[in-house]
């Protein structure tokens, strides 16, 4: 079993029965609809064979309820037949609903207990398309796949037993185009060797990835490129699949057209009538009973051209239960049993000998150790790459530590219950994340059951009120439709989300990297009155917006360099002083 094969197992488990079910019922559906043509058959024996009714001189009247019995039954038959294909089909349907519910639920608890950093490195696209496009994917394979392999296969044994049923010499000879239609189809397989067969894959999967690159840059391409240089990734990427799919399906097209010839239902005719006539000459049958197999044998080659094609399926949802699954395993944040759970009891953050790194090569924070005090502020400044947002997002838990531990009110992060750490902790970050709905509904969504006034407040003190009430329908306008926001709206959007949890302890970094100086002052003065009486742990490039910190912590490629006050540490003249040098700030220790 390979691993692919390994992941759509895994993936169809909950409904592995009912798919079996609905394949056996769709297996006995197709039996009982080829029972019609075993019926012509016998007609045919019943009204022109020696051993029939005419043959052995039986009245007309036993003649035509005979006649009419088989008529009846292969109604009846083939509307037994249709119904119980429904019924299969129904119940693929139900399965494939129920895993579809079943999948999007299991993925959402999983990604409700991801840590938050997961989703940093990630794009929303790659969740959106394990969850949209990939479940959809799978749809094909329980809602189809199975019953079609069912009725193919019921089809393809029924009419093997039957004909062998009536002369096994003639069903052996009548059936050879089946075994030779698979050695051909397995040699032109081997033909499109796996090399090719992943150069095709690759390179569908390089347009994809183009195709969206190419979208999405336009505007900086277009700017910055040239129209004429802006989408020739793009046409690499296409000209590269056009080759492999060359290459792919070159060699197959010849053995696959013949191995497709060999069963074409004229193919599979003429070897039965050539056999037929030879047979009949040899005295062996009579041409009556050739008659099943010239009605017969030619129906095998659709199902059996159908279930080459739907291995394709198999193949396109085998990728698709590989991402679902990996979706399914993310590694999961740990929290504390409820019993386990502690709670703070004071609002001081404790950082000690904290250290992380993304991968283990490579520490980003070492051994790190500072306290935020109840009611300071403490800014967090250094040169790109230090590691500051990561610290940020250790203290809100996106990760966890690799060594040490952060506290507060002396319970260790890991100890707390997830919303009582964001209750008492606060955040605004780099990123500002507005869902799709009402302004209102942005700035509510840590408390849904905030009222109209508590929410307007909120606005007033992110210095947005007035910006939401000259919307078009102010408070109820929805973002991204008729609620077009800048950059640094936004951000003063996600600080009135904030505003209204009333955190104790407030988590801001780089809350004025997408604003323009009038935004900025706004926000300045937004976050000044909201962070007072809180505890404040700020980062920041601009060293001019920190300088009346109560501490400033200076990172130097992962560790604390220096820490102190503004002017203690241009007195200092060290690393500090050479940021506040570089970033040409003219002022020096006034402020
Ligand atoms: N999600 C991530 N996965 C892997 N490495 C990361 C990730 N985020 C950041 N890093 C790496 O960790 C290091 C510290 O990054 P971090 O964003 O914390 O620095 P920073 O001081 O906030 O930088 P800047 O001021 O430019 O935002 C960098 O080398 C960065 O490449």
């Amino acid at each position: 079993m390979s691993a692919g094969t390994g992941a759509v197992r895994q993936v169809l488990a909950p409904i592995r029965g009912r798919l079996t079910l609905a394949a056996v019922i769709a297996g006995a559906g197709a039996v009982f609809t080829l029972v019609p043509l075993a019926g012509i058959a016998h007609l045919a024996t019943l009204v022109l064979g020696d051993q029939g009714l005419r043959g052995q001189g039986v009245d007309g009247s036993v003649l035509t309820e005979a006649i009419w019995q088989t008529v009846a039954l292969s109604l009846l038959a083939l509307c037994l037949g249709l119904a119980l294909v429904s019924v299969a089909e129904l119940l693929a349907h139900l399965a494939d609903n129920r895993l579809t519910r079943q999948l999007r639920r299991s993925a959402m608890d999983r990604l409700a207990q991801v840590p938050l950093g997961w989703f940093t490195s990630r794009a929303s696209g790659e969740v959106k398309r394990a969850l949209q496009d990939d479940v959809g994917t799978l749809h094909e394979l329980t809602a189809h796949y199975y019953t079609i392999r069912g009725r193919t296969w019921g089809a393809i044994l029924a009419s093997a037993v039957y004909l062998f049923a009536m002369d096994w010499r003639m069903a052996l000879v009548s059936l050879l185009p089946f075994p030779a239609f698979f050695l051909v189809f397995r040699a032109a397989m081997k033909a499109g060797s796996e090399e090719n067969m992943k150069a095709f894959v690759d390179g569908q999967s390089r347009i994809n990835n183009a195709v969206v690159e190419f979208v999405n840059g336009i505007p900086v391409l277009k700017a910055f490129a040239g129209s004429e240089r802006a989408n020739s990734r793009y046409r690499d990427a296409v000209e590269a699949f056009l080759q492999a799919f060359v290459a792919f399906t070159r060699p197959l097209v010849v053995p696959m057209a013949n191995a497709n010839a060999i069963i074409s239902p004229v193919a599979v005719l003429a070897v039965v009538l050539t056999f037929g006539v030879l047979f009949v000459g040899l005295g062996w049958m009579t041409p009556v009973e050739v008659l099943p197999f010239v009605l017969v044998t030619p129906g095998i080659s659709a199902p059996l051209q159908l279930l080459s094609f739907i291995g394709h399926d198999l193949h396109n949802a085998t990728g698709a239960a590989q991402r679902v699954q990996a979706l399914l395993e993310t590694p999961v944040l740990a929290q504390p049993e409820a019993a386990e759970a502690a709670l703070p009891s004071s609002n001081e953050v404790r950082v000690e000998q904290l250290s992380y790194g993304y991968d283990k090569q490579s520490p980003v924070l070492q051994a790190i150790d500072f306290t935020l005090e109840p009611g300071t502020v403490t800014a967090v400044v250094g040169a790109s790459g230090a590691g500051k947002s990561t610290l940020a997002r250790l203290l809100l838990r996106f990760f966890d530590p690799t060594a040490g531990r952060i506290t507060l009110g002396g319970v260790d992060l890991r100890q707390l219950a997830a919303p009582e750490l964001y209750r008492r902790v606060g955040f605004v970050l780099q990123e500002v994340r507005l869902i799709h709905g009402s302004v209102r509904d942005n700035i509510a969504l840590g408390r849904p059951a905030a009222s109209q006034q508590e929410i307007e407040a909120a606005a007033r003190l992110a210095n947005i009120h007035d910006r939401i009430e000259a919307l078009p329908r102010g408070y109820d306008s929805v973002v991204g439709e008729d609620a077009k926001l800048s950059g640094g709206e936004q951000q003063r959007v996600s600080i009135a989300r904030a505003v209204l949890l009333d955190p104790p302890v407030l988590v801001l970094d780089e809350a004025t990297a997408a604003a323009d100086a009038g935004n900025e002052a706004a926000i300045q003065a937004a976050l000044s009155r909201f962070a007072e009486g809180r505890t404040l742990m700020v980062i920041a490039h601009r060293l001019d917006t920190v300088r009346q910190a109560d501490r400033i912590l200076v990172l130097d490629n992962g560790r604390i360099a220096e820490q102190g006050r503004h002017e203690e540490l241009l007195a200092r003249n060290g690393f500090y002083t050479r940021l506040w040098r570089l970033g040409g700030y003219q002022e020096s220790t006034s402020c």
